[in-house]
């Protein structure tokens, strides 16, 4: 018998990262190749982007995609948001060149407020919720603020393209493929402070930090390299990550989903104190998923360095937290 479809959100649906994933949704990478899906689009309320969101819906006919059940155009998060089951939040202003992240978070809270404040009034009370627009941890946090009567651990924020990031530095590094890297994580906010963690990696059971041995390479290039990326991407392409970005969120919630198989992956969650982050600070940790649930990894050592590289990261969403709490 095939299954019930699915009510899938998805914000900004117009823009850049919106052109990359829609299709992907729509062709069940995300959800599984079984899962009929209803996509409901928004976009804000001004000619020129309903008019391009109404493009998009007409090549997303054009696919004639099996799963794809339904298409709704939505300029109001109130009716966009109505019952929905998955919920990923793009649409915001994105970064310029010689932008910083933390320069978004005035223009971009207000959108999460409301947002937040709509999920919790019509969504159902099982959504999952994956905040991807900039800066994410922090607007993850405002819409999981202004939802008191959805659970906390359905809002998340994506750190899954810096984990990504990671592990193709890492493979660059050592000549071992992507696929056989494990238990990678990053620590923290998505912004240049992540901390990229290889201590735990293994690639076929063989201990990655001890296949790399050099500290400065660590601290130097490597966690340089990953935490820059986007900024190195907005140099080149002088607009920001867009179809890389979509592929962490369909990894993001396709995992989440579906499952892990007991495998690593990197989520940005409220925290529950772990690992000495205070309460409902929405931080990238390592998680497993199983049955539609994830479940941090607990009990990982954290020496001098982690610890300094967590405090910095920790340090900046506390910042960006007071900076946002009249809001709230
Ligand atoms: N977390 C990550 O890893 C990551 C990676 C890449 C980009 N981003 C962020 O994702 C966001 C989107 O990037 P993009 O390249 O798609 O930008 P874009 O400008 O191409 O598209 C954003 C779209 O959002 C729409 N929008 C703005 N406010 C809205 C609202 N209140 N409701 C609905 N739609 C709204 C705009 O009209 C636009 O069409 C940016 O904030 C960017 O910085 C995050
Ligand atoms: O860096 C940006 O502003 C875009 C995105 O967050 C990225 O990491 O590529």
């Amino acid at each position: 018998m095939s299954k019930k479809p699915v009510r899938v959100a998805v914000t900004g649906a117009a823009g850049q990262i919106g052109y990359a994933i829609l299709f992907r949704i729509a062709s069940g990478e995300m959800l599984g190749k079984d899962q009929p899906v209803v996509l409901s689009l928004l976009e804000v309320p001004m000619e020129k982007a309903q008019q391009a969101l109404q493009g998009v819906i007409m090549e997303l006919q054009d696919c004639a995609f099996p799963l794809l059940v339904g298409i709704e155009a939505h300029s109001d998060p109130l009716t966009a948001f109505k019952d929905v089951d998955y919920a990923l939040l793009i649409g915001s202003r994105p970064r310029g060149p010689g932008m910083e992240r933390a320069e978004l978070l005035a223009v971009n809270a207000e959108i999460f407020t409301a947002q937040g404040k709509a999920l919790d009034k019509v969504a159902s009370r099982n959504v999952k919720v994956l905040v991807v627009g900039n800066p994410a941890n922090t607007n993850a946090y405002i819409a999981m603020k202004s939802a008191p009567s959805l659970p906390r651990k359905n809002f998340t924020a994506m750190l899954r393209l810096d984990h990504n990031r990671a592990l193709s530095q890492i493979a660059a590094k050592t000549g071992k493929a992507v696929a056989d890297i494990e238990k990678m994580t990053v620590w923290g906010n998505h912004s240049p402070t992540m901390y990229a963690d290889y201590r735990f990696a293994t690639i076929k059971g063989e201990s990655v930090k001890t296949m790399i041995n050099d500290e400065v390479w660590n601290k130097d290039t490597f966690l340089p390299t990953v935490g820059k990326r986007g900024a190195a991407i907005i140099a080149a392409r002088g607009v920001s990550s867009a179809a890389s970005a979509a592929n962490a969120a369909i990894d993001h919630m396709r995992d989440w989903a579906l499952g892990t198989n007991g495998k690593w992956v990197t989520m940005g969650i409220p925290s529950d104190g772990q690992y000495g982050i205070p309460k409902d600070t929405m931080f990238g940790f390592a998680v497993t998923c199983e049955g539609g649930e994830y479940k941090l990894v607990e009990g990982l050592e954290v020496d001098a360095f982690s610890q300094e590289r967590i405090n910095v990261t920790l340090k900046e969403l506390q910042d960006e937290q007071a900076g946002v709490a009249h809001l709230l």
